[in-house]
């Protein structure tokens, strides 16, 4: 993309240049704001709270996320998430208005929007932490709705953000959480849980400090852990929410190069991000959310034009090319 044009003022319905634009209208899901549930078509069963939360990487560990395999443990097809006429309501108020969306088999996608948009929401009725009240989810042509709880855990794994910093385990010990889906309920962890852990632990960069109790660790280190324990759920799927946060430059940049290399590997990433720059440089596709609604999908370099983000956001903005990396580059303005 190249040029610059100055976008529009808020007012979400059309993204120009767009791939895809405004899938789902207004009520498309048949769910009346004031009675969800009414659509007759079968709600998400509820789920899982799979795994973890947030992730990330440094230098040290790149040269180890080739050889880990974010599948192992996964049984049945690992494959793409399909998404259809998802609707949620809360306190009569659809916050999720209908959503259709896929996200190919390793592919990394990444969910951007407003402060608000449904982000976090549809990450959670993925992972099956909240109960859709219309609509279908489907991964590798499964339908979640219809999974068992410790299958889907299987599947797929969230890391969001740790806000529970008192928890008195070791680093290692948080990781090994992420295998409780694949350990027999009463059964001890095998030698291969072991390894699992030690690889998540190396391909998140939070391998140096895997004895450390993990309330000791500072924002951006808990931030790696938690995408090892993610990890260690060997997911098809992994749903991260703003996985940079608390992170440094470098961190982020290592983080997202992490995500897009498990992506390559077969991982299908869906992440939430606020940086459209960072969510240009590393996703493969992306999803745009406003009041709960798709207004765009697509490649970043078709989604990502002035208007679109200065309709979504109310900002102008300029969009180049990177002069080093050749993606979309953005630059705002008020
Ligand atoms: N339990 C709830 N009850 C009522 N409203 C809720 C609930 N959870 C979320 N919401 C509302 O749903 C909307 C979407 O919230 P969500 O956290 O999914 O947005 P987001 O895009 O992740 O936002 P942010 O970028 O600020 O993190 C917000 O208006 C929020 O206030």
């Amino acid at each position: 993309m190249s040029g610059r044009a100055d976008g529009g003022r808020r007012g979400v319905d059309a993204a120009g240049g767009a791939a895809r634009v405004d899938a789902a209208g207004p009520g498309a899901a048949g769910v009346d704001a004031a009675g969800p549930g009414a659509a007759g078509r079968p709600a998400e069963q509820s789920g899982s709270v799979p795994g973890v939360i947030s992730r990330h990487q440094n230098a040290e560990s790149r040269g180890t996320v080739a050889g880990f395999d974010p599948r192992n443990g996964s049984s049945g097809s690992a494959g793409g998430l399909r998404i259809d006429r998802l609707a949620f309501a809360r306190e009569g108020r659809l916050i999720i208005d209908g959503i259709d969306a896929t996200v190919p088999v390793g592919a990394f996608g990444a969910v951007v929007g407003p402060n608000g948009a449904g982000k976090s929401t549809l990450l959670h009725l993925v992972a099956g932490i909240e109960r859709a009240d219309a609509g279908a989810l489907s991964l590798g042509g499964d339908a979640l709705g219809r999974m068992r709880r410790r299958e889907r855990a299987r599947r797929i794994a969230i890391a969001e953000q740790q806000t529970d910093g008192d928890v008195d385990l070791t680093v290692r010990e948080v990781v090994l959480l992420g295998r409780t889906p694949h350990i027999p309920v009463l059964g001890a962890p095998s030698s291969r849980d072991h390894d699992v852990v030690a690889q998540s632990l190396a391909a998140a960069g939070a391998a140096p400090f895997a004895e450390r109790r993990f309330r000791t660790l500072s924002g951006g280190e808990r931030q790696r852990v938690v995408l090892a324990r993610a990890l260690a759920q060997e997911p098809a799927l992994l749903l991260l929410d703003e996985p940079t946060n608390h992170l440094d430059v470098r961190a982020q940049l290592d983080a997202l190069e992490v995500l897009a290399e498990l992506a390559r590997g077969g991982l299908t990433v869906l992440a939430a991000l606020h940086d459209l720059n960072l969510a240009a440089a590393y996703a493969d596709h992306l999803i745009v959310l406003a009041d709960g609604r798709v207004v765009a999908a697509g490649a970043p370099d078709a989604v990502l034009t002035p208007e679109l983000i200065g309709a979504v956001y109310g900002v102008r903005a300029a969009v180049t090319t990177h002069p080093i990396t050749g993606r979309p580059l953005i630059a705002f303005a008020p």
